[in-house]
């Protein structure tokens, strides 16, 4: 068996992506994604996915070259790689990276998504020479499927008139009822059961009445509210106290580690993050602190499926919850969050995923959701099959496109609506 790399390739691609609206703006038509291959003397290839947006693009190409006359099998020399490739530091800007919205952008958070894609396909085509399942080579899995909760985003029906765009047939969700709605459609097409509502998007007392209408309309369904930080530390306490008693958890409602402290020392209801512990530099602070009680895992920003391992076996640790952090992603990624949330005890909440909204993919076979939850492959590597025609006809519209989309910009997308929009200041409310 020959395990050696002699073939790299990057493709990047535009997907759809339904009008969902965050605190920061909406997103765009189409979003940015990287598809990364990699291919063995044996002629095996394996496949990762990850952001595509330039700065990783940039990252991605002199990593691929590099990568080249190595062995699939050499995982932890990635992160020796990753120190090699430079960061242009006008991609460091000092503000909370909106792809993910997953706090502060640094070199390192830019180096570590890019390994995280190409750990993924060496991992996948390791698997497929040695005949075994990701989560195998993880260590092997602690459950037969994993459980996702419905990502429920207020949202509109379409995206801006005049914008390219493909349809859907979810409809506009913009207050209590409409949130009910879309929460009963994704119970009805996924089964999942449970549920969280992306926040920061109308003001505290309209995002209450939905996650009480919510609570209504499902009792004893896990509930979950993630405004992204967007809340002062006095709002963030209001919102514990009128609806902590449903919450499974809130998610970041304030931002950073001092104010998530804060929230944290005056309420009972407990908090989760994939803001303010993002890296493992942020984790000794914000758990010394008690600051945080469940961390959003990551394997994209943290560095790949080992290093989320290494996270929650530190959360274990501490005694705080795991739980899996999501923003748009395809079948790839799913299959890979699935394999290494199979193998992680600690995993008591369900996963975040976005991919019920992506109606768009580049496997020749998507994969579902049975009762909310996804089976863990047994099949070598990740068990996904490459498309080669639909990867081709997403990388077109890369392509084509005039560099507009190439960059995540739910602000710029916010502005085509309401031209006066600028994100806004912190905290929003
Ligand atoms: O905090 C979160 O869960 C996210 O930021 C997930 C996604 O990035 C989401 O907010 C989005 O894409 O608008
Ligand atoms: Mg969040």
């Amino acid at each position: 068996m020959n395990l050696t790399i002699t073939d790299v390739r990057l493709t990047p691609i535009l997907v759809a992506d339904p009008p969902l609206l965050n605190t920061q703006g909406v997103h765009q038509p189409y979003t940015p994604r990287l598809i990364v291959e990699v291919v063995t003397a044996d002629g095996i290839t394996g496949v990762g996915e990850t952001y595509g947006d330039t700065k990783y693009l940039e990252l991605a190409r002199p990593f691929a070259e590099k990568l080249k006359g190595r062995q699939v099998s050499d995982l932890n020399g990635l992160f020796a790689i990753a120190d090699e490739v430079s960061v242009d530091s006008s991609r460091v800007e000092n503000q909370v990276d909106v792809g993910g919205l997953r706090g502060v952008q640094t070199a390192d958070k830019l180096r570590l998504s890019v390994v995280s894609g190409f750990e993924v396909a060496c991992l996948d085509a390791l698997g497929k020479a040695l005949g075994l399942p990701v989560h195998a080579l993880l260590g092997g899995k602690v459950r037969d499927a994993v459980e996702y909760s419905a990502y429920l985003f207020y949202r509109w029906a379409d995206h801006p008139d005049g914008v390219a765009c493909e349809k859907d047939d979810w409809g506009a969700a913009l207050d209590p009822p409409g949130v009910v709605e879309q929460a009963r459609l994704f119970k009805e097409r996924y089964g999942f059961t449970s549920f969280k509502l992306k926040g920061g998007v109308f003001p505290p007392d309209e995002e209450i009445a939905a996650v009480r209408a919510l609570a209504q309309a499902f009792p004893g369904h896990p509930l979950r509210l993630d405004p992204n930080g967007a809340w002062s530390v006095e709002t963030s306490l209001k919102v514990a106290q009128e609806v902590g008693d449903v919450l499974e958890y809130l998610e970041d409602p304030a931002l950073g580690t001092p104010a998530m402290a804060e929230v944290s020392a005056a309420t009972g209801v407990p908090l989760a993050t994939n803001m303010c512990v993002t890296t493992f530099a942020e984790i000794k602070e914000a758990f010394t602190r008690d600051a945080v009680q469940v961390v959003l895992s990551d394997h994209h920003y943290w560095g790949g499926l080992r290093n989320t391992q290494q996270l929650a076996a530190i959360c274990r640790t501490f005694g705080v919850g795991v739980s899996m952090h999501s923003n748009t992603h395809l079948g790839i990624s799913l299959a890979a969050m699935t394999h290494v949330a199979a193998t992680v005890p600690n995993l008591h909440h369900a996963c975040d995923s976005h991919y019920p909204w992506q109606s768009e993919d580049v496997l020749s076979a998507r994969l579902t959701f049975d009762g909310g939850k996804v089976a863990v492959s047994d099949a070598p590597g990740l068990g996904v099959e490459l498309d080669r025609a639909k990867l081709g006809f997403l990388h077109q519209r890369w392509l084509d496109d005039d560099g507009s989309l190439r960059e995540r910009d739910d602000a710029a997308a916010m502005r085509v609506a309401e031209p006066g929009w600028v994100t806004p200041a912190v905290p929003r409310w």
